[in-house]
């Protein structure tokens, strides 16, 4: 399957690659099969593909388009648990027979880092061309972990290179799939009922990751735009209309300092060029820098630079189309999620603006969902009078690993482009009273994880 490339004349002078979609995002974690079976039976992920080798534990896990790699840290020996390991996410296949490969890559399509702790550091780009990507970035004076380098299979090539980033530990994988007939990599089998079997989840709907979030010391935004400006020719966006152009969406009040910066990337068909493989209507997703400020004193961005030990990504999140059926199943599966102070929902604004928004306030309590209006934007085209709000939705888990770094985040959008400004306050407080309980007492935090809120 030979796709034709886009009729583009420029030289490799000032000219950015162009990444067609997000494939999949990469964690390393000491404990895989802990990882796995959260990712399938709480937050209803599927197996779809595996590479066990001797020297390596790679799972691709789905949900509509997002796609998690989770791999093995090189901690401990690891020609051990595969088979129990596959068992747990995929209980049909439990007393199958081994299934090991021969190629002995560690960790394919990424690199394995010596990372200290628990940390999702590779997120992976589709480009429509790997060599010349390759050219392009050489020509940009950038570093890479791989060179580009082809992988076969009876499916066909692929061929894919890994680059640093200026953030931390994170390194962005490209592939080229455009001479891979496969449903997933190369180099992994299929698992479970296989990558295309999905039937729509209406409990859990997550499409897609609608944002990566990352963690950064004071000071560095800008450095970081200007590297992804120039590599991968992203844009600013604007979390709010308001939003200054060099400083961004900042917050430096009441013990809370942050710096929001978003950025989106390269859209085609802003610069008139057509790419065939796109597909148009899969929306993409947005990265978002915060930055921790001084004055207000240590906060969640710098505990995460702290126990994470670099930059890096804080949390992801996942679009869904109905968050309190999702908060809901999850929360029944053992997902724990942060709630906002109790008096959040009986504000008489906020229940008012979550009344008019057509929600219930005690439904949205129940799980933490936190709901933020967008102020600024007139009433969404789509949308009658009576429903012109534009808002949305949020709830946020607690970290996901042993440290508290990496978490999760749902989000449903009814017209509203941004972030939950509005909420972090709220969010804010309830995160910092977690982590002030869990350093000052982490036995009785563990036990007590489940039902957390705080007062306002
Ligand atoms: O920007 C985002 O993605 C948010 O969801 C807002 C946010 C950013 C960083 C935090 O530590 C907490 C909340
Ligand atoms: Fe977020």
């Amino acid at each position: 399957m030979f796709r034709t490339r886009p009729l583009v004349k420029a030289s490799l002078e000032n000219m950015a690659v162009f990444l067609s979609r997000l494939h999949h995002v990469s964690l390393h974690v000491s404990n895989v099969e802990k990882i796995a079976s959260d990712l399938v039976s709480k937050f209803k992920f599927r197996l779809v593909a595996t590479r066990l080798t001797d020297r390596s534990t790679q799972l691709a896990f789905r949900k509509g388009a997002a796609v998690f790699v989770v791999s093995e840290r090189p901690t401990h020996s690891h020609a051990r648990m595969n088979e129990r390991l596959l068992d747990v996410a995929d209980p049909r296949r439990a007393g199958a027979g081994k299934h090991r490969q021969g190629n002995p890559t560690a960790c394919l399509y990424d690199v394995s880092p010596c990372h200290p702790v628990d940390t999702v550091s590779n997120v992976c780009f589709e480009v429509e061309d790997v060599e010349r990507s390759f050219k392009v970035l050489s020509h940009l004076g950038c570093s890479f972990l791989v060179p580009p380098t082809t992988v076969q299979d009876e499916n066909g090539l692929m061929t894919y290179l890994v680059v640093r980033s200026v953030v931390g530990n994170v390194c962005h994988t490209l592939i080229d799939r455009t001479r891979y007939d496969g449903p997933f990599l190369p180099g992994f089998d299929v698992a479970g009922k296989g990558w295309s079997s999905e039937e729509e989840d209406v409990t859990c709907p997550i499409t897609h990751f609608d944002h990566i979030t990352y963690a950064t010391p004071r000071k560095t935004t800008h450095q970081i735009m200007r590297w992804y400006e120039k590599l991968f020719g992203f844009q600013r966006f604007f979390i709010d209309r308001d939003e200054d152009m060099d400083e961004g969406f900042v917050i430096n009040q009441e013990g809370i300092g942050l710096r929001l910066t978003a950025m989106e990337y390269w859209k085609c068909s802003k610069a008139g060029i057509i790419l065939p493989s796109v597909d148009k209507k899969e929306p993409d997703c947005k990265f978002v820098i915060a930055e921790s400020l001084p004055e207000q004193g240590s906060n969640q961005v710098d505990t995460f630079l702290q126990e994470h030990r670099s930059p890096g990504i804080q949390h992801i999140g996942l679009y869904t189309k109905n968050i309190a059926s999702t908060a809901h199943a999850m929360a029944e599966a053992g997902v724990q999620f942060f709630s906002p102070p109790p008096a959040y929902y009986t504000e008489v604004g906020k229940q008012q603006e979550i009344e008019e928004a057509g929600h219930s306030p005690q439904m949205l309590a129940q799980h933490g969902i936190l709901l933020d209006t967008d102020l600024h934007q007139g009433p969404s085209p789509q949308t009658t009078s009576s429903e012109s709000r534009r808002y949305l939705l949020q709830v946020f888990t607690k970290p996901i690993f042993d440290e508290d770094t990496f978490f999760l985040e749902l989000i449903e959008r009814r017209g509203a482009t941004g972030f939950g400004e509005g909420n972090i306050r709220a969010l804010w407080r309830s995160v910092q009273a977690y982590m002030e309980n869990e350093r000052s007492n982490p036995q009785r935090a563990e036990t007590s994880k489940t039902a957390q809120t705080v007062q306002s």
